[in-house]
């Protein structure tokens, strides 16, 4: 097992800078998600992972060995790409075999691994058909196969689920974090999906303007953003502008009582299912602006004093409210977190 580093990295297309400083480790033995919009230079952060980008400047380090100038077939990491890349004309179990060829093994044991690899992933049976054969779910797995086959060091996937529907997307989520768990390789899954980095790994890490903005527990990120960009990118859409006072903050709302003393001016935010309905904590009387049936849940924009703040309730919640309704809506003080830096 095998820490990934990657330090100061930066790189840039022609004028354009696109990692600035990027600085991440992903922990031996674990599954690290790296979450960021599209564009932010996710992947090119990772094919420097890989070595199939030499960056401007920074370091790559696999189990504390500098490998930045070192060729992709000598680092110990293996990419795996957002649409399978599998050779047409060779069938499934050879593709799944290629790189075990330099390896000079037997035969017979190159084999007898690509045959237990196929099974693990779903794939047994299906040796002989030649990629066009296999479905989107079927080939992506025959690439995630083709990768730990070669018992790499750091495995590296980039988008793994995006060219899938949603149906087969959870199948592919929990194959990747029970293979993950299973052969303990250290692995870094690129995505720019805020909800399947949290389903996948126990630590993300976000990527915004070419660094990483915010590391840590999913769970952490959500309730305790570092800043609004990093709030807004995991869906927070309500921010309230204020003044501390002890456990008392001013804001456009009214005063609003606080779990933790604040002095001095800053910013709140609440994510839009803190907010409640009904009388509670922090109560106050909203004008319903727009409600929108999602489905699983109903988002409300609530206008309070000329202030527009964002609700998820659950559809029976705001079943018969109409536009124009004074509703009554709290504010639970432990879910308002002011924001380190506003
Ligand atoms: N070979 C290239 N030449 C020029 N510009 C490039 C090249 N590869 C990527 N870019 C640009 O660099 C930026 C970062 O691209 P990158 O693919 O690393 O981002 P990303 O976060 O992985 O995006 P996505 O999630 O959309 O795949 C984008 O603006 C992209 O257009």
């Amino acid at each position: 097992m095998s820490r990934l580093e990657l330090e100061g990295l930066s790189h840039g297309y022609g004028e354009t800078p696109v990692l600035q400083g990027l600085t991440l480790a992903a922990e031996a033995g674990a599954l690290t998600a790296l979450l960021g919009p599209s564009g932010c230079g996710k992947s090119t952060a990772l094919r420097i992972a890989a070595g199939l980008l030499a960056p401007a400047s920074g370091t790559v380090r696999i189990g504390g060995r500098d490998v930045t100038r070192i060729p992709p077939e000598r680092r110990g990491a293996v990419m795996v790409f957002q649409s399978p890349h599998l050779f047409p004309k060779m069938s499934v179990a050879e593709n799944v075999g290629f790189g075990l060829r330099m390896r000079r093994r037997p035969a017979a044991e190159t084999a007898r691994q690509v045959a237990a690899m196929l099974e693990r992933t779903g794939l047994e049976g299906l040796g002989a058909r030649r990629p066009a054969e296999l479905s989107g779910g079927q080939a992506q797995r025959a690439a995630l196969a083709r990768a730990l086959v070669l018992e790499p060091q750091v495995l590296l996937l980039d988008e793994p689920l995006s060219s899938l529907d949603a149906g087969l997307r959870s199948g592919m989520r929990a194959l990747i974090r029970e293979l993950q768990r299973e052969t303990g390789t250290t692995t870094l899954v690129v995505t720019h999906d805020q909800a399947e980095a949290a389903a996948l790994a126990s630590h993300v890490a976000l990527m915004l303007g070419g660094r990483i903005a915010q590391e840590g527990p999913p769970e952490e990120i959500y309730a305790r953003p570092v800043s609004a960009e990093v709030a807004r990118f995991f869906g927070a859409e309500t921010f309230l502008p204020g003044h501390g006072r002890g456990t008392s903050f001013s804001s456009p709302v009214g005063p609003l009582a606080l779990s933790a003393p604040a002095i001095g001016p800053g910013t709140l935010t609440i994510r839009p299912e803190a907010i409640r309905p009904g009388a509670g904590q922090n109560t106050l009387s909203a004008r319903l602006v727009e409600a929108e049936f999602l489905g699983t849940a109903t988002r409300l924009q609530l206008d309070v004093s000329g202030t527009i703040l964002t609700a998820l309730w659950r559809p029976a919640e705001a079943a018969g409210l109409s536009p124009g309704d004074i509703v009554q809506i709290h504010l639970p003080a432990e879910n308002l977190w002011r924001l380190p830096s506003a």
